[in-house]
Formats: structure tokens, C-alpha cells, sequence
């Protein structure tokens, strides 16, 4: 695997959300019945405080999918970490959801199982940092900062710094 410089595909995720709400900063999504940002606790959500800044969205929603994963008895319910928090009515809403990495699709699956707890948006769209394939349910990311490949035996991992930098690095998986 090649570096992945996180910042990079952070930029181009941006641009690509600017380009699709235009009225950003300001219009799109800091009004009131404009798109909202959601994201998947944990990278998804440190994502979405950045997003939420640069497009000038005046809130947004953290999505904890711990009730809702379909491996909850090996990684076990954490959802005190940080609870979902949408602290807007999600009925007609058209939610972007976000996360750092899409492989399987089993969190968004999960992360739309959450939300529609919440009510019935108008719409979900899907933005992504990176996509390394991998698929195993049929989700697709209508906004991604990059198409990555990682090894079948590697997990790709978002690291955040106090100073808020992005940055990629891989683990063996376990
Ligand atoms: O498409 P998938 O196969 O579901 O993989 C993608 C998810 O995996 C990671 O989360 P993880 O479950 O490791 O939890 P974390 O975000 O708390 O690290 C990552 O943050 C994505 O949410
Ligand atoms: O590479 C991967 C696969 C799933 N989840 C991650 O965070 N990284």
C-alpha cells in the first residue's frame, strides 16, 4: 500500500459536497430545512464537526450504531461512548451521512437502521473518506474522497491530532 494522505481525500470529499449544494457556505446547509450532516461515531464524526465548519452547517448529527451492528457480540455494545445525538427533526430531512471508511457496507446498513429509529428522512445520501471496496451489502457512497487500495490482511485506520490534522495509517487486522 501507498500513502494515503487523509487531508488530501478530506479536501477533495469537500469539494465534491461544495459542488453538489452550491449554496454553501451559508444556504445550504446552515438553513433550516436544507441538508444536514450525519456521522457514523467515531471517524464519521470527526469528520462531520470538520464538514459542518467548512460548509458553514449550523448543526449536525452523530450516529452510534452499537445497537444496531451485526457483530455486537465480538466487539461488545460501547454505545456509552457517545451516544447517537440528532439534534434535529430527521421526518423529510435529506441527511448526508458520513463516515471515514467504507469496505463491507455492514455500518452504513446498521447507520441507516439507527437513523430511520429517528423517523423517515427524505432522503440519505452517502459520503465517505475512503473507499477501499470489498462490498458485501449493496452500498454505494455518492460522495468519496478517494478510491484506496488496502491488502485483504490490513485495516485501513483514521487518526485524529490535537491539532485536528488528518491522518491514514494500517494495522494488521486481527
Ligand atoms: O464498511 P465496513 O466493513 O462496515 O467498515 C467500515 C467501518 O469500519 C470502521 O469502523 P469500526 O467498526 O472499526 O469502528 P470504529 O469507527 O469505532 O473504529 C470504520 O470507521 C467504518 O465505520
Ligand atoms: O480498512 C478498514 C476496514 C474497515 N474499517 C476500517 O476502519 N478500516
Amino acid at each position: 500500500m501507498s500513502f494515503i494522505d487523509a487531508e488530501a481525500l478530506y479536501r477533495a470529499l469537500l469539494e465534491q459536497i461544495r459542488a453538489a449544494y452550491p449554496g454553501s457556505p451559508g444556504a445550504s446547509f446552515g438553513a433550516a430545512d436544507g441538508p444536514v450532516l450525519a456521522g457514523i461515531y467515531s471517524g464519521g464524526a470527526w469528520l462531520v464537526e470538520r464538514l459542518a465548519k467548512d460548509l458553514g452547517a449550523a448543526e449536525f448529527g452523530v450516529v452510534n450504531i452499537a445497537l444496531h451492528r451485526d457483530d455486537y457480540a465480538k466487539k461488545g455494545l460501547h454505545i456509552q461512548a457517545s451516544p447517537t445525538s440528532l439534534p434535529f427533526d430527521v421526518n423529510d430531512r435529506r441527511i448526508v451521512l458520513v463516515d471515514d471508511v467504507l469496505y463491507t457496507g455492514r455500518t452504513v446498513r446498521a447507520a441507516l437502521n439507527e437513523l430511520y429509529d429517528y423517523g423517515r428522512p427524505a432522503a440519505v445520501e452517502l459520503a465517505v473518506l475512503a473507499d477501499r471496496g470489498g462490498r458485501e451489502m449493496p452500498v454505494a457512497a455518492r460522495f468519496v474522497g478517494g478510491v484506496v487500495e488496502v491488502g485483504a490482511d490490513t485495516t485501513l485506520v483514521l487518526a485524529r491530532g490535537d491539532d485536528g490534522h488528518l491522518t491514514f495509517h494500517t494495522e494488521a487486522r486481527a
